[in-house]
């Protein structure tokens, strides 16, 4: 199988990006962002780095110090529901959808390159607020294979297989606000799957 595959208009996504556009109504995404924006969310912190992006997790968290997952808070009422259109949506099992991450990327801040923790399995993503543009590269013998995906607010996305075993992607930093809701699954050698 070729490493990209062709949308309709002929640019391409790296194998296993997936793009679901419209999931969330107008109205809605306002009711979303606040209930982010109330949610506690702290600056992302890594070793000595405290991000410009705020976070929140729930079901679990990626304990970067002690390098292994934790159990995090359950669900909020509002999170299981949309979990659940996410998964009809994505024809997955919503309980499968273990971890959510809740973020707020305030003007200039981004996400760098990387590859989510092996920990977890399948991304799926929702947008909100500014469109953002997800970047992807890939080492290759000629140097990076790159792609860039334009990402609308209100849409759903989902990284799988080759996306993300293989390429990493990153967020460059935009001056308008953005908010995610990243619903993880857990991976199949986690000992609680
Ligand atoms: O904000 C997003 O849509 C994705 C962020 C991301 O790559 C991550 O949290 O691992
Ligand atoms: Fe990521």
């Amino acid at each position: 199988m070729s490493a990209q595959q062709s949308d309709l208009f002929g640019s391409t996504f790296p194998n296993g990006f997936q793009l679901w556009e419209g999931l969330i109504q107008e109205g809605e995404e306002e009711a979303l962002k606040r209930e982010i924006d109330a949610s506690g969310l702290a600056p992302f912190r890594f070793q000595q780095w405290l991000g410009k992006r705020l976070t929140a997790s729930y079901g679990w968290h990626y304990d970067f110090e002690r390098q292994r997952l934790a159990p995090a808070n359950p669900l909020p009422d509002w999170l299981t529901a949309l979990r659940i259109r996410i998964a009809a949506r994505a024809k997955r099992d919503a309980d499968a959808l273990a971890q959510v991450l809740l973020t707020r990327y305030d003007p200039g801040a981004g996400i760098g390159w990387h590859r989510d923790r092996p920990d977890f399995d399948e991304i799926f993503g929702v947008s909100l607020g500014a469109e953002a543009a997800l970047r992807f590269r890939r080492r290759s013998v000629r140097g990076f294979e790159r792609a860039t995906v334009p990402i609308p607010p209100r849409s759903l996305y989902c990284l799988s297989g080759p996306v993300r075993t293989e390429w990493e992607h990153s967020i460059a930093p935009i001056a308008a606000c953005r908010w995610s809701i990243t619903f993880r699954t857990l991976a199949r050698s986690h000992p609680e799957t």
